[in-house]
């Protein structure tokens, strides 16, 4: 159906009566809208893709666009991406595999493809998790590289990641591990871990934890993963949980703590490979060099526990990394590159939920970074190119988003990294939301607001003085209001990353992490040094400074 008269009601009417009638694909220019079904549809499968591939279907769908891509490769010689952007629970990973599906379905024969294809089980266990909009959330970014050989025959594929109930891993692992590996690892019942009692939830309706487990561990199989790395993985996982009930007693007045030796610790010092004396030295003190003399400080229960929180994100960070790295060795295209490729990227999407952290700020800053790329490719250039070639065109208004990315790179980012780090810092942030905030005519036409242009909806209500000032900061994106609360903020951004303690800790006892190099080093210890050699502190949030 075309639409002679374009409005935003007649856009919206079709796509619900396409919606009604089981079309949820409708073309919009180059790009197709997809609505998400939330059922099984009669659209998918071999007979659909050799349609496809055939021409004797044309509706819009997934598979056009992944065959144009395919066919606009081969024809023109040039990379091809597909963008997929929707806010969270839209569809956006469903989507991608879709692409995924045909692409292998198409370029398949050497069995690289069915590869390929695992590799969904095993990010989405360790990458995913059940969010209040998405039984299946991705808390990553994923950009899939899928080479073709000149034959246009798939040669392999390289995946790059970018950073309710946890991730999906805990409690398949819980759910599933065979009795040996049950008690290898002294797992507990899902319940019984404070990291997972957090929220209650501990099954997904119509997902049985265990059979995942099982498909997960048959994925890594498939992408060469040995026994023995799968075990060491499961470890780490089963120590990231144990981690969380990791106590502490107090052994001063001053609240200095030092870890309690129980089951926990036990545990934890055993499947890291290290003294419960060393858990020790990491989780509850902290050592410095003043004037070139090593000096150890002891730390207070709230700063331990943080460390132990942190310690347990780092580590399961980087067990992430080390399962995309060895992905990609397993699919890696290596001389057999021809310099073909068609990428899919699929990221997390908008959220908002009653409570944010630091989080979901992250998630939706990126997403306003791809909604500008979208903007920017459908009508910014775009219109250029016409306005440059003379073309008589009328102006398509749209909303563009810099301003808000303004108020994210411009205020937000230096705002992060600078967030609780020098008193000098605390000032200039102070400074900028105060004139954010303020209403007076003065402070309206202040430059910074000026950066800020007319995202007037950014307001911060600072109910404690200087420097406990952030008790809620409230912003607006594209979507929804983003709530992030003082404590929240301050847990994630400034969870203290100690990198280099962790570093000679980690490489001492766990050769799982330091097996795998980028830049010649260890991919843990490349991170330091990448973050070492930045301006800013070793904080969450330094990382996107
Ligand atoms: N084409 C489809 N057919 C049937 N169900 C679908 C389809 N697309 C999405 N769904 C349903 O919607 C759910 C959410 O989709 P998906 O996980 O792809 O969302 P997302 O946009 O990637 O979300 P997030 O940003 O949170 O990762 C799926 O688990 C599935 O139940």
């Amino acid at each position: 159906m075309q639409l002679s008269y374009l409005s935003e009601p007649s856009v919206l009417y079709n796509l619900q009566y396409r919606y009604s009638q089981d079309m949820i694909y409708t073309k919009a220019g180059p790009v197709l809208v997809a609505v998400n079904p939330f059922k099984k549809v009669a659209l998918y499968g071999n007979e659909y893709i050799k349609a496809y591939r055939n021409k004797t279907m044309d509706s819009p769908h997934v598979y056009a666009i992944a065959d144009s891509a395919l066919r606009e490769m081969k024809s023109d010689e040039v990379n091809q991406s597909i963008i997929i952007s929707g806010e969270s629970g839209a569809g956006k990973t469903e989507t991608a595999k879709i692409a995924m599906q045909y692409l292998a379905s198409l370029g398949g024969g050497s069995g690289i493809e069915y590869e390929i294809l695992q590799t969904n089980p095993i990010l989405e266990a360790f990458g995913n998790a059940k969010t209040l909009r998405n039984d299946n959330s991705s808390r990553f970014g994923k950009l899939i590289e899928i080479h073709f050989s000149t034959t246009g025959r798939i040669c392999g594929a390289m995946i790059q990641t970018f950073g309710e109930r946890s991730y999906h891993i805990f409690y398949q692992l819980c759910a599933g591990a065979p009795t040996t590996l049950r008690e290898k690892l002294n797992l507990k019942k899902v319940d019984e871990y404070k990291y997972l009692k957090q929220s209650c939830c501990y099954s997904i309706a119509g997902v049985d934890d265990a059979e995942m487990f099982r498909a997960v561990t048959e994925a890594m199989n498939i992408v060469h993963i040995s026994k023995e790395d799968q075990d060491n993985v499961f470890a780490m996982v089963s120590a990231v949980l144990w981690l969380g009930d990791v106590s502490f007693t107090i052994i001063d007045n001053e609240n200095h703590v030092e870890i309690t030796v129980e089951e926990a610790a036990e545990t934890v010092s055993r499947l890291l490979g290290c003294s419960i004396e060393d858990l020790n030295l990491v989780l509850s003190k902290r050592h410095m060099k003043v004037n070139n003399e090593n000096i150890v400080q002891k730390l207070t229960l709230t700063q331990a526990t943080d460390t132990r929180d942190a310690l347990a994100k780092a580590l399961y960070a980087s067990l992430f990394e080390w399962l995309v790295e060895q992905i990609n060795k397993s699919l890696s295209v290596g001389k057999r590159r021809t310099g073909r490729s068609i990428s899919i990227l699929d990221i997390y999407g908008f959220e908002s939920f009653d409570k944010n952290s630091f989080e979901q700020f992250c998630i939706n800053y990126a997403n306003e970074r791809l909604q500008q790329h979208f903007n920017r490719h459908l009508f910014k250039l775009e219109q250029e190119e016409y306005v440059e070639d003379g073309i008589d065109w009328a102006k398509v208004e749209f909303e563009d988003n810099q301003d808000c990315l303004n108020l994210f790179e411009k205020v937000w980012a230096c705002t992060f990294s600078s967030l609780l780090s020098s008193s000098r810092n605390h000032k200039y942030v102070s400074l900028c939301w105060n004139a954010l905030n303020s209403t007076s005519p003065g402070a309206r036409s202040s430059p910074l607001r000026r950066v800020c242009g007319r995202v007037r909806p950014l307001r911060v209500f600072c109910t404690q003085p200087f420097p406990t000032f952030l008790q809620e900061a409230v912003s607006r994106t594209r979507t929804h209001d983003l709530i992030v609360t003082r404590r929240q903020l301050y847990r994630c951004a400034k969870a203290p990353l100690r990198f280099k303690f962790y570093q000679y800790f980690l490489k001492k006892h766990m050769p799982i992490l330091f097996g795998i190099s980028r830049g010649g080093m260890p991919l843990f210890c490349w991170k330091v040094v990448n973050l070492q050699n930045s301006k800013y502190k070793f904080t969450a949030s330094a990382i996107f400074a």
